[in-house]
């Protein structure tokens, strides 16, 4: 994992450019503020820029995190119950166009119609009732490791996170794909078009506020009759990944692929390692190159709890653009 520590200048230097503009781009989610955020993000310190732009020519490894970004934690104001509650002003403005523009160095930020009712900017807590289910908004089962959007072959190519607070140090899970100790043979299976990934849970109609949605038809039908991908891809010594096991299936028979996917498995498992992100702290994971997750923690639901942002990058809008109404919306349907 790469860290790059700002300096006490370079903190300045970013307050000032959030000073300047944050007024201006509001609301963040508009395609004028966020070409205006694309541009902006040319004035952030330079040594911020070399490292983003060492971390997507994959110079660096899969995991970057930007520290020493300081968060008014009065402003914040409590943590909220569910990511519905964002009010219209969100409290986390600068913190949230702060991560756009860092984003917008490494790609371009998209939404799904289908997640967190198709906002940009999503709003990861921990939320009564979700305790236990494999979503972000979970907190005292393990989040089992994935890709983002595993399922989708329009998933992003890079995840971002703002931590705005963790208070209890609850730790996001990292493991890299292109070091697996993996048996003789396994690797080759992995790279055939083997295994279905079904949609995870937060795509359901069911966590989103209008169940009834176009968008939801095609997340049924994946969920019913998942293709059948690769999960290794690209390099065979480095490989790519795409992987969501816990929403994975082999089809009936194919003992082969259930023994590389099990393989897989265990040699990632044993890979894991902890990331315990801090407020201020601005992570970047690149989305081909590294599998995340998160270990259990012990929600308060008091307003102090544990509060992420995340934002979901491509490279390439051109790709997912017949799945977006016109040009200027960033929702995949
Ligand atoms: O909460 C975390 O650290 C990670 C959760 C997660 O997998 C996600 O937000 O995509
Ligand atoms: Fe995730």
């Amino acid at each position: 994992m790469d860290r790059l520590q700002l300096e006490h200048s370079e903190v300045d230097q970013v307050n000032r450019l959030l000073d300047r503009h944050a007024d201006e781009l509001w609301p963040l989610d508009t395609e004028e503020a966020l070409h205006r955020a694309a541009v902006l993000a040319h004035q952030l310190p330079e040594r911020t820029q070399d490292r983003v732009a060492a971390f997507r020519l994959e110079q660096t490894s899969g995991v970057l995190c930007i520290s020493g970004y300081k968060v008014d934690q009065d402003r914040l104001g409590p943590t909220p119950s569910h990511w519905r509650d964002r009010p219209d002003r969100s409290p986390a403005h600068r913190e949230e166009l702060a991560l756009v523009m860092l984003g917008s160095l490494l790609g371009h930020p998209f939404a799904w119609a289908t997640q967190q009712d198709g906002r940009l900017i999503h709003d990861v807590v921990p939320i009564k009732g979700h305790e236990h289910e494999q979503l972000g908004s979970s907190s005292e089962a393990l989040l089992t490791w994935h890709t983002e959007d595993a399922f989708h072959p329009l998933r992003g190519d890079y995840l971002t996170f703002a931590c705005l607070r963790n208070p209890y140090a609850a730790a996001t899970t990292v493991g890299y794909a292109d070091h697996l100790d993996l048996p003789d043979g396994a690797r080759e299976v992995l790279m055939q078009e083997r295994f279905g990934i079904r949609p995870d849970e937060s795509h359901l109609a069911k966590n989103n506020s209008e169940p009834g949605m176009d968008a939801f038809d095609d997340i049924n039908e994946m969920q019913r009759n998942p293709d059948l991908v690769a999960v290794l891809f690209g390099d065979p010594a480095q490989p790519y990944i795409r992987a969501d096991p816990y929403f994975m299936i082999v089809p009936d028979g194919d003992q082969e692929a259930q023994w590389a996917l099990d393989a897989l498995v265990k040699a990632m498992d044993n890979a894991m390692f902890d990331m315990v992100l801090d407020g201020g702290d601005f992570c970047f994971i690149d989305n081909y190159r590294v599998v995340h997750g998160r270990k259990p923690f012990t929600p308060r639901h008091d307003g102090t709890d544990r509060w992420l942002k995340r934002i979901n990058l491509t490279l390439d809008l051109r790709k997912s653009r017949s799945a977006r109404p016109v040009a200027a919306v960033r929702a995949i349907h």
